[in-house]
C-alpha cells in the first residue's frame, strides 16, 4: 500500500473580480494524481506559479480540494472523524522555506521543538527536556541550544530546529517546500545531508517540492515536473534525468548546473 495517494484534485481560487472578468478563476492545481511510498523522496519541480505549494497545502489540508481524493494511510485525507485526523495529522509534518516566518520568535528553541510534542504526548518537564535535548542532537545542534530564541541563531540552525520539530512525532511524511532555497549553497549541502541521513534512519517519505534541479537530484528517488497546475512528467527513476522529454522539463534541466562539474 503506498503512503501518500493522491487521485484527481484540482483546485481554483477566485480571480480579482472585474466587469468584464466576473466570477473567473485560477486553475492552481489540475486533475492532479501521483502516489508516494514509505521512505522514499519525490521530488515535485516546476516554475514559479506551478501549482506545487497548493499541491502541498491539500496534502497538509491546509486547503481543500474542489475535487478528487487525498489517501494517506489508505485513509482519506477529507472524509476523517476530528479524533481520526488528529491521529493521521502526527504522521504528517511540513518545514517551509522561511525558517524565521516558520517560529514564534517569542517562544524558546526548547518550546518551540516542544510544542507538537506537547499536543500529542503527556511528558514531565524533565522527560520533555530530554526529549528536545535529543530531537537537537539529532538534527546536529548542542541541546545548550533549547533555551536560546530564534532571533539568536542563523538561518541554517533555526532550519535545523524546524526540522527538530518536524520528527518530533516520528511522522511518516514530511512536506519540504523550498525547505533549503533561502539558504546559502554550503548551508544547503548540510541540510540536504541531514535530511537524507534522517530519511534513512526514521524511514521518512519526502515530498520535496523545489525548482532546484540539483537538489532534486541529490535529495529525491523519483521525479515529477509540474507545469501550470499540471503533472507534465514523471520520472520513477531519478537517475534517468537526463531522460526527461517534455520541452519544459527540458528547459529546467538546462538551467542546471552540470551534475558533475568536475566529471
Ligand atoms: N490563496 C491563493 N489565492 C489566490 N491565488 C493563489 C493562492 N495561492 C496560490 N495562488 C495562485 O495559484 C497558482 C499556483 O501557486 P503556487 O504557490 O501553488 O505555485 P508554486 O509552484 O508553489 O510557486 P512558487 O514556486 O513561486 O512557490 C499561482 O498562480 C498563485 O498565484
Amino acid at each position: 500500500m503506498s503512503l501518500l495517494e493522491i487521485k484527481g484534485i484540482s483546485k481554483t481560487y477566485p480571480i480579482e473580480t472585474t466587469l468584464w472578468g466576473k466570477g473567473k478563476r485560477l486553475e492552481a492545481v489540475k486533475n492532479v494524481s501521483l502516489t508516494l511510498h514509505e521512505g522514499t523522496c519525490l521530488g515535485l519541480v516546476g516554475e514559479s506559479g506551478s501549482g506545487k505549494s497548493t499541491l502541498g497545502k491539500m496534502i497538509l489540508g491546509l486547503e481543500r480540494p474542489d475535487q478528487g481524493e487525498i489517501f494517506f494511510q489508505g485513509k482519506n485525507l477529507f472524509q476523517l472523524a476530528a479524533k481520526e485526523q488528529k491521529e493521521l495529522r502526527q504522521n504528517l509534518q511540513v518545514v517551509f522555506q522561511d525558517c524565521y516566518s516558520s517560529v514564534n520568535p517569542r517562544l524558546s528553541i526548547g518550546n518551540i521543538i516542544a510544542e507538537p510534542i506537547k499536543n500529542y504526548e503527556k511528558l514531565t518537564p524533565a522527560e520533555e527536556k530530554k526529549r528536545v535535548g535529543e530531537l537537537l542532537e539529532k538534527v546536529g545542534l548542542s541541546p545548550g541550544n533549547m533555551d536560546k530564541y530564534p532571533h539568536q541563531l542563523s538561518g541554517g540552525q533555526l532550519q535545523r530546529v524546524n526540522i527538530a520539530r518536524a520528527i518530533a512525532l516520528h511522522p511518516k511524511l514530511i512536506v519540504l517546500d523550498e525547505a533549503v532555497s533561502s539558504l546559502d549553497v554550503f548551508v544547503q549541502a548540510q541540510i540536504l545531508d541531514l535530511l537524507a541521513d534522517l530519511k534513512k534512519e526514521f524511514q521518512l517519505a519526502y515530498l520535496f517540492i523545489t525548482h532546484d534541479l540539483q537538489a532534486v537530484h541529490y535529495m529525491a528517488d523519483r521525479l515529477a515536473v509540474m507545469y501550470k497546475g499540471q503533472i507534465i512528467e514523471m520520472l520513477d527513476d531519478i537517475k534517468q534525468l537526463n531522460q526527461l522529454e517534455h520541452p519544459i522539463s527540458r528547459k529546467l534541466l538546462s538551467s542546471m548546473l552540470p551534475l558533475h562539474p568536475r566529471g
